[in-house]
């Protein structure tokens, strides 16, 4: 086990009577290593904006750090990551030395209301204000999940902007943030000589979300998160990149300030600041004590799930600046102010195995089952992987450790695995491998190329789908039952009473006696509908299997080409393919549907039951000569409309496609033909021009 999974040390405030030796070498090697790791994760977050661990994670190995520099002082060094802020700033950028240095904030524990109150109490003892003395006032706001700027302007004019760098030190990314819109370039009304503003550049999700679907597209990086993007954008050296990035920006706080002065306190700058333009963000409040801060925790805690951005907590600061100056600071943080941190929304462990969910269509949803691990406030051991794609988009592999995120009520994802924790190679993950039978029917299980899902095709048979396949069998438009609805089929199949459609028919009053709100007469209304339903139409039929992608005009088309359910259930995909708008897809979900026994053995059931239709020969095409083959039409024919060589074709048991591909067996180019033609050219396709479709014509015709 290493560092991460033992890093569970919470930091002590007071020290250990009298350390022994052993102690203190023990903790000095950890304190080595503690120091390496953070290290390494800071220059991974700072300077690269690509974090491999959570920030819990990382919030853990920085407070076992600080708890045992603070119980060994011997152990406390000037190099230390807790001494510094931030990152190192990147050489590329000219650096900015801040005249005011950008410090960090101190994090309380995020437990409840306990950190509010801990931190007035510790405000309280250290103005050495008493029981008597009154309450403290407190500016409150949100802690936005981004990138710290320094903004200044000179006599009203945007003159530099700064990242936070090692808090000494920043880069210099000027020209990035003038494409900013969220950012003035001047500001507003009378400004002084010299007005630092600072503040967070963020991405709102949404905009996040966009961005990755971008990149995605172009197959560029993906960032894990927003904050990460937002750091990204701004510390890349071509402002035409940055300007594309669909950056926003809250102030919250000042840089120097020269010829200026200052309203008395933090809530009266904000208000100024907002005055002179910049964005400031609407949820800020000033409040009381220990119990202020607790509500406003509390407030934003049941919100923050409906922001438009990422928050990881609140700040408090204490309001008035005369406070805050007596307060002064400490090497890396102000005294003054605190971040209070909701519960993680993210945390590692260890993937132990993937099992899959059949949902309500057959679609089957790989699920992550974890080693449990505490997050977003509770104990998860399960997590959704969503699909094939995204496994293999994630590279998630059974015995990785993963990043687990759990926001709010969503449903908990696995986001990444930890790559540099995977210490052998481990088999990639193929669903249709591991599960090519459904685990709760048995039926097998296919996945289309036109989806991410992959589907038990046992639809009529399936426990997971039954619910779902009775409710359309029983439609007004399938088998037509009236009085089957939602709540009757729950209560049928939760009493076991119903299985597949065939036990509809197997009903009778004492079966349906014993359900809640079912009296003698509806049970009496229910049976002679379902007997109703036993003469039907082919096409309802065929409707009512809840085959997939066939609807009822599909199901119409299919009842007029086989004539019989025999001759469609023995159709295989080319001969599907004759029928008026089934194409490879729609024929490939037929063909599967009816290649599954147990789906078979449920229509024999029903037909042994008496459910029956009116059977007709089989509509012919005027000749089958073209069966089977695909045309495409382009450019003008000189002689035919598109729509009569359509119609040609089609008598003729042809298809007219929209679009060229290797399945095309003929292009029919006529004048002008475009792309179509050079795409038949490129895939080497027969192409014939009008008096060839003339010749293919007749030659079915004296044929057929
Ligand atoms: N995952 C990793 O590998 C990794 C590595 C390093 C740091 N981190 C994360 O970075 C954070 C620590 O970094 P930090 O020192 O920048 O501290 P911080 O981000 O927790 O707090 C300081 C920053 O908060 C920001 N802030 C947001 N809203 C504010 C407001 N209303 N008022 C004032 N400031 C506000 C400012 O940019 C300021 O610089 C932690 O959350 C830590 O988990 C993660
Ligand atoms: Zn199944």
């Amino acid at each position: 086990m290493d560092s991460f999974a033992s890093g569970d040390v919470q930091p002590r405030d007071d020290r250990p009577a009298a350390p022994g030796k052993d102690d203190l070498q023990a903790a000095g090697v950890r304190a080595a290593e503690l120091r390496a790791e953070i290290t390494r994760h800071d220059h991974a977050y700072y300077v690269l904006d690509a974090p491999t661990i959570p920030d819990a994670e990382y919030d853990r190995l920085f407070r076992e750090l600080q708890a045992l520099e603070s119980a060994y002082p011997a152990l406390r060094s000037a190099d230390s990551p807790t001494r510094r802020v931030g990152g190192r700033p990147l050489a590329q950028f000219a650096a900015v030395r801040h005249r005011l240095p950008m410090l960090s904030i101190r994090t309380e524990t995020d437990t409840e209301a306990s950190g509010a109150h801990a931190f007035d109490v510790r405000t309280r003892r250290e103005l050495g204000l008493g029981e008597g003395d009154p309450e403290v006032e407190y500016a409150v706001e949100l802690k936005f999940d981004g990138l710290a700027i320094n903004l200044r302007y000179e006599h009203g004019a945007l003159v530099q902007a700064a990242t936070r760098g090692d808090g000494e030190t920043g880069e210099d990314v000027t020209a990035n943030v003038r494409t900013m819109r969220a950012i003035p370039l001047r500001l507003r009304g009378e400004a002084p000589p010299v007005l630092e503003i600072r503040g967070e550049i963020y991405l709102r999700r949404d905009d996040f979300e966009a961005l990755n679907r971008r990149q995605a597209e172009a197959g560029d990086k993906v960032f894990v998160n927003p904050r990460n993007a937002a750091a990204g954008s701004i510390r890349q050296l071509d402002p035409a990149i940055a300007a594309r990035r669909p950056l926003s920006f809250f102030a919250y706080g000042l840089g120097e300030t020269v010829g200026w002065t200052l309203p008395p306190t933090h809530a009266g700058v904000l208000d100024a600041v907002a005055a002179f333009g910049l964005p400031v963000c609407g949820y800020r409040e000033v409040v009381r004590g220990g119990a202020g801060l607790a509500g406003f925790h509390a407030r934003i805690g049941a919100l923050r799930e409906t922001l438009a951005f990422d928050i990881d907590g609140v700040v408090y600061k204490v309001n008035a600046l005369a406070l805050q100056q007596r307060l002064g600071f400490l090497t890396r943080e102000p005294r003054w102010a605190v971040a209070h941190k909701y519960p993680a929304q993210e945390a590692v462990t260890l993937l132990r195995d993937i099992e899959v969910q059949v949902g309500r269509t057959g679609a089957l949803t790989p699920v992550a089952r974890l080693e449990p691990v505490f997050v977003g406030g509770v104990t998860v051991t399960n997590a959704t992987l969503h699909n094939q794609d995204e496994i293999d988009r994630k590279d998630v592999r059974i015995g990785d450790w993963v990043i687990v995120r759990r926001a709010g009520d969503v449903i908990p994802e696995v986001v990444a695995p930890v790559l540099e924790r995977r210490t052998h190679e481990l088999p990639r993950f193929v669903l249709l491998e591991a599960f090519p039978t459904c685990p709760v029917c048995g039926s097998h299980v296919v996945r289309g190329e036109d989806e991410a899902a992959a589907r038990c095709t046992g639809g009529l048979f399936c426990p997971a789908q039954r619910k779902q396949a009775l409710l359309h069998f029983a439609g007004r438009r399938a088998m037509d039952i009236d009085g089957l609805g939602d709540k009757l089929v729950d209560q049928l199949v939760d009493a076991a009473i119903v299985k597949t459609p065939v036990d509809l028919y197997r009903l009778d009053v004492p079966a349906l006696a014993g359900l809640e709100r079912m009296g003698e007469k509806s049970a009496q209304n229910l049976l002679a509908a379902i007997e109703n339903s036993r003469s039907t139409t082919l096409m309802r039929f065929i409707f009512a299997l809840g085959i997939r992608n066939v609807g009822e005009a599909t199901a119409r088309e299919l009842a007029r080409h086989f004539g019989k359910l025999d001759a469609l259930m023995a159709a295989g995909v080319d001969a599907l393919q004759q029928v008026p708008d089934v194409g490879p897809i729609v024929a490939r979900s037929i063909s599967e549907f009816f290649a599954e026994s147990h789906n078979r053995e449920v229509i024999e059931q029903l037909r042994a039951a008496g459910v029956q239709w009116q059977e007709d020969e089989p509509a012919t095409a005027l000749a089958g000569g073209f069966a089977g083959k695909t045309f495409v039409l382009t450019g003008t024919l000189l002689t035919l409309s598109r729509d009569e060589a359509r119609a040609l074709i089609e008598a003729r048991g042809g298809k007219v496609a929209g679009s060229v591909s290797k399945k095309t067996h003929y292009v029919v180019a006529g004048a002008e033909a475009g792309s179509k033609l050079d795409k038949a050219q490129a895939l080497g396709l027969a192409i014939v021009d009008e008096d060839g479709l003339r010749a293919l014509l007749n030659e079915t015709d004296m044929n057929g």
